[in-house]
């Protein structure tokens, strides 16, 4: 039997950032009597977004931040998300600001994105930010290609000059991730729908990262032997399971080294949400 794949603990290395940021609240709070505010907005009843805002806000709450999720109804219009935006961005106690997506489809998504202060756009999705991420730059990143870094990090000591293949380009997970692994100094492939071959593809690469929506996509065979494979995908079966955008069973036999879906990247991407939080506070407030 070959040797399994090492399984990476999201949960576990979640958990620990977590616990150094309730650390540093904790001692703003004594030192500066400030405490950090995320406020999250969930316009609609996605139930999948209901699921994911209510975690935010809990953990929000546990590391010791002031948390608050603005709960919009599905009718909301533009003008009054605009409207709320607009106050968050003027309310000084808040550091960060993120609007659950999917929006319902009266409102342009990027219209309400780029009506987010940039420096409280903890989601790092504002133009301003992907900007400074595809120039190298500093700026707020995302959440869930944050958190896919942190993970790669726990497996591989450098990246330098390893193959790299993103399967997938959405402005969430897929660009960035692949902007964060060039910064790395990986040498990087973007897959997407129109890719010729993908399993070809997919078998050069050092590390794999599946952020694509469709269950248990890439197989076993796929998989570079040792590779280090990071599973985003978020896929609930039809019998309410979750599962990845990879074959986890096929893939262990092959892998170095993979993340479990759940238990990967997502508990990884509501760590990174405070941990983005905390830094612009203190971009904002010293
Ligand atoms: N764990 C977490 O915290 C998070 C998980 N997710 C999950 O990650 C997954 C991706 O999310 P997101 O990036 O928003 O997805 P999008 O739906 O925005 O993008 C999907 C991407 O996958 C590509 N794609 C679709 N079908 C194929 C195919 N057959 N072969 C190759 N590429 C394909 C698309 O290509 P094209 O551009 O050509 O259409 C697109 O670029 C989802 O399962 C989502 O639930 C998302 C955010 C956070
Ligand atoms: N503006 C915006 N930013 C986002 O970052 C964003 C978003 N909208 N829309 C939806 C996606 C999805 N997302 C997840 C967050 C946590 C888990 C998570 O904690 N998942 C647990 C399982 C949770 C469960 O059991 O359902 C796990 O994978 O272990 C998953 C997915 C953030 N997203």
């Amino acid at each position: 039997m070959a040797q399994q794949a090492r399984i990476i603990d999201g949960k576990a290395v979640a958990a620990e950032l977590r616990a150094g940021i309730a650390r540093e609240v904790a001692a703003l709070k004594a030192e500066r009597g400030l405490v950090p505010g995320l406020h999250v907005v969930l316009v609609g009843e996605d139930p999948a977004s209901k699921v994911y805002v209510a975690s935010k806000e809990k953990l929000a709450v546990e590391v010791g931040m002031n948390s608050v999720a603005h709960r919009l109804p599905a009718d909301t219009t533009e003008a009054q998300l605009l409207a709320k935006l607009a106050e968050l961005n003027a309310d000084d106690s808040v550091d960060g600001i993120l609007v659950q997506l999917p929006l319902p489809k009266h409102i342009d998504t990027g219209r309400i994105i780029d009506a987010i202060d940039p420096a409280k756009d903890v989601d790092g999705l504002h133009p301003i930010n992907a900007g400074l991420l595809a120039g190298g730059k500093n700026g707020l990143v995302p959440c869930t290609p944050l958190g896919s870094m942190l993970l790669l990090k726990q497996a591989l000591p450098s990246l330098s000059g390893l193959e790299a293949v993103v399967i997938g380009r959405s402005e969430l997970v897929g660009r960035p991730v692949a902007q964060l692994l060039l910064q790395a100094d990986c040498t990087v492939t973007i897959a997407h729908s129109r890719t010729r071959d993908l399993p070809a593809v997919v078998k050069r690469a050092d590390i794999v990262i599946a952020a694509v929506g469709r269950p248990r996509m890439v197989k076993g065979d796929w998989i570079k032997p040792g590779a280090t494979v990071i599973d985003v995908g978020i896929n609930r079966l039809p019998d309410g399971k979750l599962t990845g955008d990879v074959d986890f069973a096929e893939a262990v036999e092959v892998a170095g080294a993979i993340t479990p879906v759940p238990g990967g990247v997502g508990p990884m991407t509501i760590a990174c949400l405070l941990k983005n939080t905390l830094t612009a506070f203190h971009a904002r407030r010293g």
